[in-house]
């Protein structure tokens, strides 16, 4: 799996990984949700220059002139909660791409001790089409190769980008073990550790509940 991670160079995306991550502008649910979701557009930018391109002829009303077009076989798939503001980022650049959802949360065994269950899925065929599989967080890597698992019913992908906004080391590497070599993850910023409950560090809390608000465990 290539890694590309586009914060090794400076970019407006700095400023809106700043500001998920400063307690002092975080809380703010529209601006976060907003920020996941502008970066889901310039990670999208940076992927498409990526796809495979076609040359067609556009009728202006002058004349006729050809454009390489990118392919149309795009599918892409967030993980729910925190996907939502990726996904439509993406889907902001990749207008006539396909649409997958899919569920992981951690359920709770103890404090520091979860499973990760994938429990809706919602999905077309994705045999020969490219996969944009997405969630702005990347902690122990578990949801992304749970759900690359129950993905395998609805078809192989010929290709698969993930996208994610923060990482951690140990979950990029566990990822790398489960995908296949062909797959690129495009993500903004990549941290080293994760705490003793699975977080990323120094992270930004948990995107969820940045996005929509606390969650009851059950
Ligand atoms: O790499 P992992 O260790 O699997 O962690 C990352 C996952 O954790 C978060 O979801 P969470 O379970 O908090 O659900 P939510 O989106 O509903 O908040 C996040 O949105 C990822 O899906
Ligand atoms: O750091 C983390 C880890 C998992 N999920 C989050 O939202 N944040
Ligand atoms: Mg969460």
């Amino acid at each position: 799996m290539q890694v590309i991670n586009l914060q090794t160079q400076n970019s407006i995306l700095n400023k809106f990984i700043a500001e998920i991550r400063d307690v002092s502008v975080q809380h703010d649910k529209m601006r976060f949700r907003r920020n996941i979701e502008r970066i889901g557009e310039i990670i999208g930018y940076e992927l498409s220059k990526e796809l495979h391109y076609k040359e067609e002829a556009i009728t202006t009303p002058l004349g006729t002139t050809n454009v390489n077009l990118p392919q149309q076989d795009i599918v892409i798939c967030s993980i729910l909660r925190a996907g939502l503001p990726l996904h439509n980022g993406l889907l902001n650049y990749f207008d006539d791409a396909e649409n997958t959802f899919i569920s992981a949360y951690r359920h709770h065994i103890t404090e520091t001790e979860f499973e990760v269950k994938v429990e809706y899925l919602a999905s077309p065929s994705l045999e020969g089409k490219t996969l944009i599989l997405a969630d702005p967080m990347l902690a122990t890597g578990s949801s992304f190769v749970n759900v690359l698992n129950a993905l395998k019913a609805m078809g192989t992908p010929k290709k698969i980008h993930l996208v994610s906004v923060i990482g951690a080391q140990p979950g990029i590497d566990y990822v790398n073990e489960h995908f296949p070599d062909s797959s690129k993850l495009w993500i903004a910023t990549v941290d080293d550790q994760l705490n003793e409950k699975g977080y990323i560090v120094p992270g930004l809390g948990d995107a969820g509940d940045l996005c929509f608000g606390s969650k009851l465990q059950h």
